[in-house]
């Protein structure tokens, strides 16, 4: 299991940003051609993107692309392709036509297999149409959802809660989990505001987001602890699993812990919890 709890964008443009990464704390990146960027310094962005991708140690490392309909990006996707991140994301894909043409402009580029597509949702269409994109092509392996877009889309206010937004973020979650990808909440852009922060992470996970996108580093560390296993959590999975295992060599398929019944799909749970504190670091 990859965690991916903390991924940060980085425009493309921004030398210092891209340099400070270098020692972050964010499971992964996204170094930006697309929003952060603007016109007349895309290909300088293109060029100096493709040439960092190998830059950043241990910390997954994706490009956005310029969109479908822009100038730029076919361009992008060529030489995307030729640096070969972890990934391409690519921004508001509306069908699974898209992401079949995605993918074979890859194939096309020679881009390496470990080249995967994250698609970005945020549009209604996007919304409408989840389950055929999460579906197009094994090489999608995340959504990412882009919830600045959708608002502007819906014609929707930023409230806290988000309210407005949450039948996008629930038809999403529904597609990645019933096509079996990673989903990445949308960011928040008042970078000072701490609590709002802080609630609207929690807010995501409590959803089942995998993680966050963010856009400053000051968003890192709160989003790892909250996206993270708590020791608690950590705990009771260990319980769990250990009570389970040996009701079963007692040949029950049920038992009960803390007072709770627990079955296997408590059990699978408990081992994904596991399995992503084991990843993360944080199993002992
Ligand atoms: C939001 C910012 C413009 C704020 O920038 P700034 O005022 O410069 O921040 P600070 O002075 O507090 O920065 C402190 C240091 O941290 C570095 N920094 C800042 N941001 C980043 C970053 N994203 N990655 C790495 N490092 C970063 C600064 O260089 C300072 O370093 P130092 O000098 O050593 O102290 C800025 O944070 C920013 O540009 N953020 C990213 C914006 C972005 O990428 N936007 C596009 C993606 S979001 C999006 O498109 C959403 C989606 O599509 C949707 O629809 O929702
Ligand atoms: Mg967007």
């Amino acid at each position: 299991m990859r965690p991916r709890r903390s991924v940060l964008y980085m425009p493309g443009a921004n030398e210092r940003a891209l340099e400070k990464a270098k020692t972050l704390p964010a499971d992964a990146l996204i170094l930006d051609l697309e929003d952060a960027v603007a016109p007349d310094a895309k290909e300088a962005a293109r060029e100096r993107v493709c040439a960092s991708v190998s830059q950043y140690g241990s910390r997954e490392v994706t490009i956005r692309v310029n969109g479908l309909d822009t100038e730029w990006h076919d361009a992008d996707l060529r030489a995307a392709a030729q640096a070969g991140p972890a990934a391409v994301v690519v921004p508001k894909v509306n069908s699974a036509g898209e992401v079949h043409n995605i993918e074979r402009a890859l194939e096309l580029g020679g881009a390496p297999e470990h080249t995967k597509i994250w698609a970005m949702l945020e549009t209604p269409v996007a919304m409408l149409h989840a389950e055929e994109i999460a579906a197009a092509s094994d090489r999608l392996t995340v959504l990412v959802m882009g919830t600045n877009d959708l608002a502007k889309e819906l014609h929707a206010e930023f409230v806290p809660g988000r309210a407005p937004l949450l039948g996008g973020l629930s038809l999403a979650l529904l597609a990645a989990r019933a096509t079996g990808k990673v989903i990445l909440d949308g960011v928040y852009n008042d970078v000072k505001d701490v609590e709002g922060f802080e609630a609207e992470c929690v807010q995501g996970r409590q959803f089942g987001f995998d993680g966050k996108t963010l856009i400053h580093p000051a968003q890192l560390e709160p989003c790892n602890r909250i996206f993270a296993p708590s020791a608690a959590e950590i705990a009771s999975a260990r319980k769990i699993t250990a009570a389970f295992e040996e009701a079963r060599a007692a040949g029950k398929g049920v038992v009960t812990v803390d007072g709770r019944m627990i079955e296997n799909l408590h059990v699978e749970n408990a081992r994904r919890i596991l399995d992503l504190a084991e990843a993360i670091g944080t199993a002992e």
